[in-house]
């Protein structure tokens, strides 16, 4: 009987006869088989039957009316190789039944003995299993056989004692064996020597324990070139767990592993080089910095610590970073950008790079990340910078040199032209300076230039530049130059500064200059030809003696010319003594007599002859000159007065103009107080005339200066009242002793009802407030009759007398007190 498992059979009857195959049906199922069938009788049918159900046998008449059984062998063996197929036939002689089989049928059984029905579908069934799982191994081997010819790793199988039994084409591929060639060889035949035996002792150690031995071999190809294979190794087993066979399966890893050799010589590379690289995303966010990036910038060595960090946080201000992005910009359209700029490290620090920015492009065209190299140049640039200030300074005293001086000359050029001003270059050559270097030495003569320069930078304003020409010559270049006067005051400032010694070593050098000066646009218009004109003025300054300036030009200069030769002249008017008093007579109204007289200063000019003040003072005045020459004229006034009161035996007064400038000089009152002792005038004998000026200005200042004058017993009188726009009240608050009426209201007197007026209200003034009034510029009888009749005290003017010099006054002084 069979299996219960077993019983249920699905057979197709290829059968003409339903009887028949009822009675098959019957005799399997009296076999014990629950049968589930279907009769065919003809090709299509049998066709369609096996193609839409699975069988487990077939059972076929041998010759029917429309069909046979030949035919419908053939047809199935299309479809199913496996499933038995049973001749049952009433009529099958021997040698078809032999044919039949050949051609693919299993068995025969005749209908006449059906009793052998049983046993052979049950033979048949069991073998087509058997030969349904061979088919299933054999299909599968010739996959995997498939698979291993078809692979790209090398395969080779040695038998037990390591003879090569296999190889697949990967196998000679990789190493340039055929299979041939190694057949029944060892392969240590791929040795290449580079491992030691403790490999390959661990190799068959892991082996014989029946594991996988993998490993990275370094073997050597049939034409000795080396290569690396990435391998596992196995050992087969057979029934009896014995070891039989070796599979080796190896990957050549060579590109890999030079890949990687490169890859990381290139890291190392890029981790030992000294500028900063980095990779950054699409976005900028930084991926990788190396080392030296990390180190510059100020970044922790892992990538931890900059994790979050993009390109952007590497600029130092906004402006470096739209910097950033324009580069960034230039790099997604070029590929590549590069330039010097500025990156700042998280501590703040700036740093001058030279930057190249790649961007990397993916297949779409659009960047996938971005890489940089940046060198620090912060040596290169103060390298530079240091070159560039050689190239453009005097190392000897740090000024600019002429290329600088050129170059700031340009700026003030363009800078005048734009705001119509002026810009002026002064050429200065230091007098006697040979002198100095060929009698002390170069050394000295160096330190001297040295001082010289430090003091001509001190006195110049933050714009101007003073630069070494070489040698002995300097020039100064004037920035904003509005008018001549800004000229002069500089050339003041520059004689005020050298007034005083320079002390080289344990000399005292009194240092000069000749200079010329020329001003744009008049003297030119190109920096080279006013610096030229400005030489050629210096030559003619030389050659006009030494401390001498000199224009460039005459036209618009020659007031600024005029001007500078008379300060000049007054130089020297005051070292020759050109400089003398005159002195104008006052008269006391009342007694008729001569009690005073002006001191007025004149200026004899070898050429010009007499100069008058209005022609010098100011310029006194302006260039500080006014404080020795008023020093002068105080002490040569007190000298004459002493000389006056001996010669003619009575007091007589004299009065004495002081400039503001003077009488601002903190050591004002000491000189006069100096020259009253050695004079040995009584000091009411001198009057010293200040203007509304000095009355007006800072009164706690001219307040104290006025008392302690007063304490001297200096009289103090007001010069010019009445033109300044002053207010009277000063002539109660300060310690006054007199009023002068200015000239210009004498003028008119008495006709002019105006200035009539204001004499008559002065003197009315002068005293209610106990002042004595003396009234300048009394030309006629008239006026004087008129000062006289409204008790006016004093008169001054050519009605008495001009001014003139000592012996005149003296011998009009005599005439007067003959008659
Ligand atoms: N038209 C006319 N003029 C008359 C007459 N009488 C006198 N004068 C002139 O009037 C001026 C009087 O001097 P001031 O008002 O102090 O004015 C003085 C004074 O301010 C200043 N000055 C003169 N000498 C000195 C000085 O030693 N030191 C200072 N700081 N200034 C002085 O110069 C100014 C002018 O002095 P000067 O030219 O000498 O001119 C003098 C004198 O010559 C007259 O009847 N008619």
């Amino acid at each position: 009987m069979i299996d219960e498992s077993d019983a249920h059979l699905s057979a197709l009857i290829v059968e003409d006869s339903e009887d028949d195959a009822l009675l098959l049906i019957s005799h399997l199922e009296s076999g014990g088989y629950r049968v589930g069938w279907q009769r065919v009788e003809t090709s299509d049918a049998l066709r369609r039957a096996v193609t839409e159900d699975r069988w487990d046998i077939v059972f076929s008449d041998y010759a029917m009316p429309h069909f046979s059984g030949d035919k419908a062998l053939s047809l199935l063996r299309q479809y199913d190789q496996d499933v038995p197929f049973i001749f049952v036939s009433g009529n099958i002689g021997e040698e078809t039944a032999v044919a039949a089989m050949k051609a693919g049928a299993q068995d025969y059984v005749m209908k006449s003995n059906l009793k052998r029905l049983v046993p052979v579908v049950q033979r048949e069934l069991a073998e087509a299993e058997l030969r349904r799982r061979q088919r299933q191994v054999e299909d599968k081997l010739r996959k995997l056989s498939m698979v291993v010819e078809n692979a790209v790793d090398g395969v080779f199988i040695t038998d037990s004692s390591g003879q090569i039994e296999y190889v697949n084409p990967a196998f000679e591929r990789i190493t340039g064996f055929s299979g041939r060639e190694v057949s029944g060889r060892d392969p240590a035949l791929l040795n290449s020597g580079r491992h030691g035996k403790a490999f390959f002792r661990r190799m068959w150690q892991t082996l014989h324990k029946g594991q996988v031995f993998r490993d990275t071999f370094i073997n050597r190809r049939k034409d000795g070139q080396e290569f690396y294979e990435e391998k596992a190794i196995m050992p087969l087993l057979d029934a009896q767990g014995e070891i039989s066979h070796f599979v080796s399966i190896g990957r050549d890893v060579t590109a890999q592993v030079r890949e990687r050799a490169e890859r990381e010589r290139m890291n190392a590379i890029i981790e030992a080089t000294p500028d900063f690289v980095a990779i950054a995303d699409e976005c900028g966010r930084l991926l990788y910095v190396n080392r030296a990036g990390c180190e510059m910038l100020g970044l922790g060595p892992q990538p931890a610590d900059w994790d979050g960090a993009d390109l952007d946080d590497l600029c130092h201000d906004e402006t470096a970073r739209v910097r950033l992005q324009e580069a960034l910009a230039t790099a997604r359209r070029k590929g590549l950008w590069e330039s010097e700029i500025e990156l700042c490290s998280r501590e703040g620090k700036v740093i001058p790079v030279s930057q190249v920015i790649l961007a990397h492009t993916g297949a779409d065209a659009k960047v996938e990340f971005y890489s940089t190299i940046a060198r620090d140049i912060t040596e290169r640039k103060r390298f530079e910078s240091q070159l560039q200030y050689q190239a453009s300074h005097d190392m000897l005293t740090g000024l600019p040199n002429r290329v600088l001086l050129m170059h700031r000359l340009q700026m003030e050029m363009d800078r005048a032209q734009r705001h119509s001003t002026r810009a002026a270059v002064l050429f200065l050559d230091l007098d006697n300076f040979k002198r100095v270097n060929d009698s002390l030495g170069h050394q000295a003569g160096d330190a001297l230039l040295q001082r010289v320069a430090w003091r001509l930078g001190n006195c110049l304003r933050p714009n101007d530049t003073v630069a070494r020409l070489g040698g002995d010559e300097f020039a100064i270049v004037m920035s904003d130059v509005r008018d001549i006067d800004n000229i002069l005051t500089i050339i003041h400032k520059l004689r005020a500064t050298f007034d005083s010694p320079i002390l080289v070593g344990t000399q005292e050098l009194f240092v000069g200059f000749s200079a010329g000066i020329a001003v744009y646009p008049n003297d030119g218009d190109s920096h080279d030809i006013l610096l030229q004109n400005a030489d050629t003025a210096m030559y003619r300054a030389k050659a006009m003696g030494k401390g001498e300036y000199q224009f460039y030009a005459a036209g618009m200069n020659a007031r600024g010319q005029e001007l500078l030769s008379l300060e000049t002249d007054l130089r020297r008017a005051l070292q020759r003594e050109e400089l003398v008093l005159y002195y104008q007579p006052q008269m006391d109204l009342g007694s008729g007599r001569i009690v005073a007289v002006e001191a007025l200063l004149r200026w004899q000019h070898p050429e010009k002859g007499l100069v008058p003040p209005s022609d010098f003072i100011p310029i006194l005045e302006e260039s500080g000159l006014i404080n020795v020459a008023g020093d002068w004229v105080l002490r040569r006034a007190c000298a004459d007065c002493a000389r006056l009161i001996g010669q003619l035996g009575s007091v007589m007064r004299v009065a004495v103009n002081v400039s503001p400038r003077q009488f601002n000089d903190p050591g004002f009152v000491d000189s006069v107080r100096r020259v009253l002792g050695r004079q040995r005038i009584p000091a009411g004998c001198l009057e010293l005339e200040i203007t509304e000026e000095i009355v007006m200005q800072e009164v706690s200042m001219t307040g104290s200066t006025l008392s302690e004058l007063d304490r001297l017993g200096v009289r103090l009188a007001v010069d010019d009242f009445g033109t300044g726009y002053s207010s009277m009240a000063y002539l109660k608050r300060f310690p006054l002793d007199a009023l002068k009426i200015d000239r210009t209201f004498v003028e008119g007197l008495p006709g002019d009802q105006g200035n009539a007026a204001i004499v008559e209200a002065s003197i009315y003034l002068g005293r209610k407030l106990g002042l004595e009034v003396i009234a300048e510029g009394v030309e006629t009888a008239v006026q004087r009759e008129f000062l006289q009749a409204h008790q006016c005290d004093l008169i001054q003017g050519y009605a008495l007398g001009r001014p003139m010099p000592l012996p005149a006054l003296i011998e009009f002084l005599r005439d007067i007190s003959r008659h």
